[in-house]
């Protein structure tokens, strides 16, 4: 899987971001799975790009205001540098808070894809005329503001990871996904059976594993009911 996500070097806080994709990444699942090549991970750094000595990516907006705007030229020279090495067909995927809501749904769908680009923007974010030529997706994590897109990059390759066959091992692999079904997930209790007094609910101990399916069911449609109406009512419509 490749997963090439342009980052660029935050000159101001001297730090190279996309070290903090790898290092971010390095923990055990992601770096597992890539030395196992179920997955690729690559950093393009969009200043290598920067069309002057002064390695500027970025300038003043078109018709004033504050910010600045990442130039198109960098981001289109890095990806054209990386772009015959990707599956033809392949989603360029820029994360801003105008994109469509990341969920476990789109999570999936990314998961079978061969090659994925993750374009990382900073500042204001990035020439239109960029989006226009290559990208294919916009993704938005929620309605939050943050420095760069690196972290939302950093999100999505692991949700997205932890769904390709083989990255999780059998323990991790949570086969009740939070979100199976449509549902939340019931609460989860392991040792001691008692806990500050809290007993584990007398069920989970029967070995009665239908009465323990049952229990968890009820117990997400519950929790869903009260944490998240929404997702009841999309249950509903999609019956
Ligand atoms: C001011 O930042 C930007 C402005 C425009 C584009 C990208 C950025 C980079 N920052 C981002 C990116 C994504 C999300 C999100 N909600 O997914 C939040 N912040």
């Amino acid at each position: 899987k490749e997963l090439l996500i342009p980052a660029i070097k935050q000159c101001i806080m001297d730090v190279d971001v996309s070290e903090m994709i790898k290092n971010g990444l390095g923990h055990s699942m992601i770096k597992r799975a890539c030395d196992r090549n179920l997955i690729h991970i690559e950093c393009v750094n969009i200043r290598d790009f920067s069309g002057n000595k002064h390695l500027q990516v970025d300038d003043y907006p078109y018709g004033g205001g504050a910010g600045m705007v990442m130039q198109p030229q960098p981001i289109y020279d890095a990806y054209v540098s990386i772009k015959d090495r990707m599956e033809p067909g392949h989603k360029v995927i820029y994360m801003s808070p105008q994109g469509k809501v990341f969920n476990q749904i789109l999570a999936e769908e990314l998961s079978r894809e061969k090659d994925v680009v993750l374009l990382c923007g900073h500042y204001e974010g990035i020439d239109q005329r960029i989006i226009e030529e290559i990208v294919t997706d916009e993704i938005s994590l929620g309605d939050f503001v943050l420095t760069g897109g690196e972290l939302v990059a950093m999100t999505i390759i692991d949700s997205v990871s932890r769904l390709i066959p083989e990255v999780l091992n059998k323990e991790e692999s949570h086969i009740n996904e939070s979100f199976s079904g449509g549902l939340l997930e019931y609460p989860q209790y392991t040792r001691p059976p008692e806990f500050m007094g809290r007993k584990v609910p007398p069920v989970l101990l029967s070995g009665n594993h239908g009465e323990i399916a049952k229990w968890r069911q009820e117990q997400s449609y519950y929790v869903t009911k009260m944490r998240r109406p929404d997702l009841i009512e999309r249950l509903e419509a999609q019956k």
